[in-house]
């Protein structure tokens, strides 16, 4: 690549920066006591371990997680598979804006295009659209239907397989979340009935301008929770809370990476955060990732959860349809827009 396309180019003060700072901070959780639940006391630390990293970060990684590792090295081979093959046998699967899952090669992070490939796949296929309780007629449907390529011969499968993983882990990582914050295990589960959680393949391939380009702009995640495994190449960096800079998550081997997404931040009226993150692209190695997002039901109404809610502490958020807002995101991802795209920010009711 001669010029480089203009669209890749962040505002200088969203560059990388050469140098770093390793995120040492970044709590790393055992999660050993969810698999011996007798040992209460252990399993109370855990649970305020949990609350912690969620007010103090909004990021932390986890350990013996129970999610095995030969998956993980599964979906990461496959992964590498399907990206390695050309443009055109990639676009065979490609997404559009009426088709939501899928290939992708041409995203936009608050307006400037990312460098990378990405490929999402769901967990279930839903039976409501957004923003409608009538049942969906087959062309909307098929918005939110999973598309398989036919190379690698095992995609499907490992991805079927890796899914199921990440939504067991999410549900006992729902169930810590609710746990901190005084309220029963089981709080949560009923927004993920009919769920639109999903995976995407990240591929950032090698970048000849990493000074200027990102892989993945600075965001965050929209929904409850997300489960990120990424192969050790460094990239992932996160705004610490405490004082706005950027700090690189460091790769622990079979560590899974988790962060609080908005819902958590808006159900938990502010109580938790959910923090920017973004990527990094390098000139010398290409880098694969594979978030799992923990969505609920796109008919959910998301607004601070009652009981978290009092006249001394007030609801911080007007309610906003799940369905709504994903959809207004899905379209700003596919073009450059002369406006940002959706915050919760604009459900903030005002102090
Ligand atoms: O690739 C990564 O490390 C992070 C990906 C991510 O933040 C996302 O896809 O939302
Ligand atoms: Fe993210």
């Amino acid at each position: 690549m001669g010029e480089v396309d203009p669209a890749f180019i962040q505002e200088p003060e969203h560059r990388a920066r050469i140098s770093y700072i390793e995120g040492e901070g970044i709590p790393v959780i055992d999660l050993s006591p969810l698999h011996s639940p007798n040992d209460v006391s252990a399993f109370e630390g855990l649970v305020k371990e949990i609350g912690n990293a969620c007010k103090d970060w909004g990021f932390f990684q986890v350990i013996n997680h129970g999610v095995p590792l030969e998956k993980r090295q599964k979906i990461e081979k496959t992964s590498k598979r399907f990206f390695a093959q050309s443009l055109e046998e990639k676009r065979k699967v490609k997404k559009t804006e009426k088709l939501v899952l899928g290939y992708y090669d041409s995203e936009y992070t608050k307006n400037v295009r990312d460098w990378k490939e990405v490929f999402d796949f769901i967990i279930e296929e839903p039976t409501l659209f957004p923003n409608s309780h009538e049942p969906a007629n087959d062309k909307e449907l098929a918005g939110w239907t999973n598309l398989w390529p036919e190379y690698p011969p095992e995609f499907r499968e490992t991805c079927q397989e890796y899914i199921q993983e990440m939504e067991k882990l999410a549900f006992k990582l729902m169930e810590l979340v609710a746990l901190s914050l005084g309220l029963p295990a089981d709080r949560f589960h009923g927004f993920f009935k009919d769920q639109v959680s999903y995976v995407r393949l990240n591929y950032y391939p090698i970048c000849p301008f990493p000074h200027l380009a990102l892989g993945l702009g600075r965001h965050k995640d929209s929904g409850a929770v997300t489960i990120l495994g990424e192969d050790g190449v460094p990239g992932l960096e996160v705004k610490r809370r405490k004082n706005g800079e950027w700090v690189r998550v460091k790769h622990i081997p079979d560590a899974y990476i988790i962060n609080i997404g908005d819902n958590i931040k808006v159900w938990s009226n502010d109580e938790y955060e959910s923090v920017e993150h973004r990527v990094m692209v390098n000139s010398e190695k290409e880098r694969y990732s594979y978030p799992f997002f923990l969505l609920p039901a796109l008919s959910t109404v998301v607004e601070p959860l009652e009981e978290l809610t009092n006249e001394q502490n007030p609801a911080k958020y007007r309610a906003y349809n799940w369905g709504e807002f994903i959809s207004n995101r899905n379209q700003s991802n596919y073009q450059k827009q002369k406006v940002e795209n959706l915050q919760i920010s604009d459900f903030k009711i005002s102090e």
